[in-house]
C-alpha cells in the first residue's frame, strides 16, 4: 500500500520512507559505538515496534540478541487508556544484561514509564530506550530517552508499525490520519 492507495484516509505523509531509513541507520551507528564490546539485548515492544526493530537490527553491526514484549494501552482508540496490559513477557532473564528497549513512539510516555520500572526491577546491567518517534507536546511523564529518531507534532500518526484500529501498520512511511477516519473534525 502506498500513499495513493490510502485515498482519503491519509491526511499527509509526515515522514517519507527514505527519511525513516536514513534516520534508523544513523541511530544504529550511535548504538554500535555505545555498545562496542558489550553483549546487547534489544527488546522490541509489540506490536508497534516491529518495523523499527527489524530495520534497526539489520543496520546494527554489534552482535545482538533479540526479544519481544507485547504491551498495549491504546486498544482501538487514539488515546492511551493509561492502563498497561502485558500480553507477552520476555523469554529472556535480563538480570546482568545490557538491554535496549526499541519503541515506535513515545506519546504520553505512560507505556514506557511503566515498562522501564518493570524492567529495572529485574536488575539488568543497564536499560536504555531507542524510540523512532516522540511527541514532546504530549508527554505526561518525563522519560529519559537515549536515542530518538524524530520529534513530531502532537497528532495521531500511522504507518511503519503504528496502527489505527489495527490498520495501516504496513505503510512504509509515517502519515497522519484524516480526522474523519477517527471521528474528529
Ligand atoms: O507513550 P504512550 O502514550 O504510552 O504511547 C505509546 C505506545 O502506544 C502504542 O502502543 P499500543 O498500546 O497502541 O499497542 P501496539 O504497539 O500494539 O499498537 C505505541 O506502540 C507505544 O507502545
Ligand atoms: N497509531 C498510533 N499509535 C499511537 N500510540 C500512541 N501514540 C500514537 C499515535 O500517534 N499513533
Ligand atoms: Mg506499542
Amino acid at each position: 500500500m502506498d500513499a495513493a492507495d490510502m485515498g482519503q484516509d491519509l491526511s499527509s505523509v509526515l515522514i517519507p520512507e527514505e527519511d525513516l531509513q536514513t534516520k534508523i541507520k544513523e541511530l544504529a551507528g550511535k548504538i554500535d559505538a555505545d555498545y562496542a564490546g558489550k553483549d546487547l539485548l534489544i527488546v522490541g515492544v509489540l506490536k508497534g515496534a516491529v518495523m523499527v526493530m527489524a530495520d534497526l537490527a539489520r543496520a546494527l553491526h554489534v552482535p545482538v540478541h533479540m526479544d519481544w514484549m507485547a504491551v498495549s494501552s491504546y486498544g482501538a482508540g487514539t488515546k492511551s487508556s493509561g492502563v498497561v496490559r502485558v500480553l507477552k513477557d520476555l523469554d529472556t532473564d535480563i538480570a546482568g544484561r545490557h538491554v535496549l528497549v526499541v519503541e515506535d513512539i513515545i506519546d504520553s510516555g505512560l507505556t514506557l514509564s511503566w515498562l522501564m520500572n518493570n524492567l529495572k526491577s529485574r536488575n539488568p546491567a543497564s536499560v536504555e530506550i531507542c524510540t523512532l518517534l516522540r511527541k514532546p507536546d504530549a508527554v505526561k511523564v518525563p522519560i529519559d530517552v537515549r536515542y530518538v529518531g524524530f520529534d513530531i507534532p502532537n497528532e495521531f500518526v500511522i504507518g511503519f508499525g503504528l496502527d489505527y484500529d489495527e490498520r495501516y501498520r504496513n505503510l512504509p512511511f509515517i502519515g497522519t490520519l484524516a480526522p474523519h477516519v477517527y471521528g474528529g473534525e
